[in-house]
Formats: structure tokens, C-alpha cells, sequence
């Protein structure tokens, strides 16, 4: 028989406590390779805590993570980034002055083996600048590419990141709120680039994401947090119609 893949994202155990306050505890998820999982629960369940540890933001008081099999728990942001991790924030990480073709040619650079230099002066032509326009154009800001990314619409700030995210060519990215914001006009675009990214890169995601209908409607699988522990992961449908979950998250059944 095959050895089972090694996931492309596991955290083992995993608990948080501050000041005497147990904000995480017991967290187990194991992520295949490939899939796309979103991560609900109600306000202050532990979600963006979850993903800060992933990325290396928090450092966890137990437990640990791992990338691809390999144990990140003691890296820094950084390195996790070199590991095959990216992630976007509720909050916009965009360089606003710089132009929106800039911000995702820096990224690009990066990923090609290059440095992050905002100031070298790109050739039209060159490798990066070549990889952000065909990104631009996947998520649809063609004819927005020289105007500052400040200057963007929260809609289309949040179709940058996706364009930034796609050119870093991380394995393991990770969604924070991606929908928020977003007028309901351009939540289909968005949720289109998102689906697109997930298969034509071949990334794992996972994605935190109050607009339940667009999260159903793009993961495999969900996994439900509730006062800082995991309390369903299954198929969309099955996390909906647990008793559990009914109770506990959505208020209603059992
Ligand atoms: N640095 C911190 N110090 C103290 N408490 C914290 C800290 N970070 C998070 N918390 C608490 O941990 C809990 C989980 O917060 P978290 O932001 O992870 O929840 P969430 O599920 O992402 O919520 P939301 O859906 O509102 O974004 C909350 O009660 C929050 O107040």
C-alpha cells in the first residue's frame, strides 16, 4: 500500500494562552495537499489567532505547525514565507504609493529569486514585469496596472492582493476575510479569481470568511471553530447539517 501524502499543512495541539485567558486549545487540522478548506466560527472563536500562528505572527504556548511535513513552529514570518507560505490580511498590506503593477512585479521579483527592491528600475520586458501583467490580467485590473495601488477601490485593493499572493507562488496561502469590504457587486469577480487561483496554481488554501455562501460555494471542506478549539471538519454539507455545529455555531437544532 502507497504511504499516505504528507499534508500540505498540519497543526498539532495547538493552544494560546494570554494573561490566564486560553484563547487556543487541542487545535488539530490536517490539510491535504491540493484542497481548499475554510475556517468559520463566530467572532472571537479563534480564526485570525489560528492563522497568525500559522504564519508565524503569534507564537503558539503548545503544540506545533507544519509545512509540508516540515516543523515551522520556531521560524520566523520570513522564513515561512521561504517555506511556501502567503497569506493576505483583513487589513490591506499593499504599498500604497507604488503602482498596482509595482506591488505585484515586487512579489514576482521575489519568487523569480530576486530581491524585493521597490526601486529598481523594471525593463518592460523583464521576467517580473511580464509574470504582473499576465496576474493583472487574470484578476482583472488590466486597465488599472499604472495607477497607484492607493488610489484603487476596496474591490480592487482586494483583487491586487489576490494578484500579489498569485505571483508569490506560495503552496500553502491563507485568506483572511478576502470578501470583507467588498461591495456586493464585485463579490462574484473576486470569489472567481479565488476559485481560479486555487486551480490553475495548485496551491492549498485555506480562507476565513463571514459571507457564507461564497465560502460553501468554494471549499472542500470546513473546519468550525468555536471558543478557540475545532469542533466539526468535514464537507460543507456535513459541517451544515451537524447537530453540533447547528447548536453551538449557527443557534439553531439540537
Ligand atoms: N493578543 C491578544 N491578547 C488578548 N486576547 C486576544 C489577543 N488576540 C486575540 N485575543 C482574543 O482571542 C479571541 C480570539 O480572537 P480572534 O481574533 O482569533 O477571533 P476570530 O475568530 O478571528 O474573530 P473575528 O471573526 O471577530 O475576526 C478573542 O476573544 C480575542 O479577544
Amino acid at each position: 500500500m502507497p504511504a499516505p501524502a504528507t499534508p500540505a499543512l498540519q497543526v498539532k495541539d495547538l493552544g494560546l494562552t494570554i494573561g490566564g485567558a486560553t484563547i487556543l486549545e487541542g487545535v488539530d487540522l490536517e490539510v491535504e495537499k491540493g484542497s481548499f478548506v475554510g475556517v468559520i466560527g463566530p467572532n472571537g472563536a479563534g480564526k485570525t489567532t489560528l492563522f497568525n500562528i500559522v504564519s508565524g505572527i503569534t507564537r503558539p504556548t503548545s503544540g506545533t505547525v507544519l509545512i509540508d511535513g516540515r516543523d515551522v513552529t520556531d521560524l520566523s514570518v520570513h522564513r515561512r514565507a521561504r517555506a511556501g507560505l502567503g497569506r493576505t490580511f483583513q487589513t490591506s498590506s499593499l504599498f500604497p504609493q507604488l503602482t498596482v503593477r509595482e506591488n505585484v512585479r515586487m512579489a514576482a521579483q521575489v519568487a523569480l529569486g530576486g530581491s524585493l527592491s521597490p526601486w529598481r528600475f523594471p525593463r518592460p520586458d523583464d521576467a517580473a514585469t511580464r509574470a504582473a501583467e499576465e496576474h493583472l490580467v487574470e484578476v482583472g485590473l488590466a486597465d488599472k496596472m499604472e495607477l497607484p495601488s492607493g488610489s484603487l477601490s476596496h474591490g480592487d485593493k482586494r483583487k491586487l492582493e489576490i494578484a500579489v499572493l498569485r505571483a508569490t507562488d506560495a503552496d500553502v496561502v491563507l485568506l483572511d476575510e478576502p470578501m470583507a469590504g467588498v461591495g456586493s457587486g464585485d463579490v462574484g469577480a473576486l470569489s472567481e479569481t479565488i476559485r481560479e487561483m486555487h486551480r490553475s496554481q495548485g496551491s492549498t488554501l485555506l480562507m476565513v470568511e463571514h459571507h457564507m455562501e461564497v465560502l460553501l460555494g468554494l471549499v472542500d471542506r470546513v473546519a468550525v471553530m468555536y471558543f478557540g478549539t475545532i469542533i466539526a471538519f468535514d464537507t460543507p454539507e456535513a459541517v451544515m447539517n451537524n447537530p453540533t455545529v447547528q447548536s453551538a455555531y449557527l443557534g439553531t437544532g439540537a
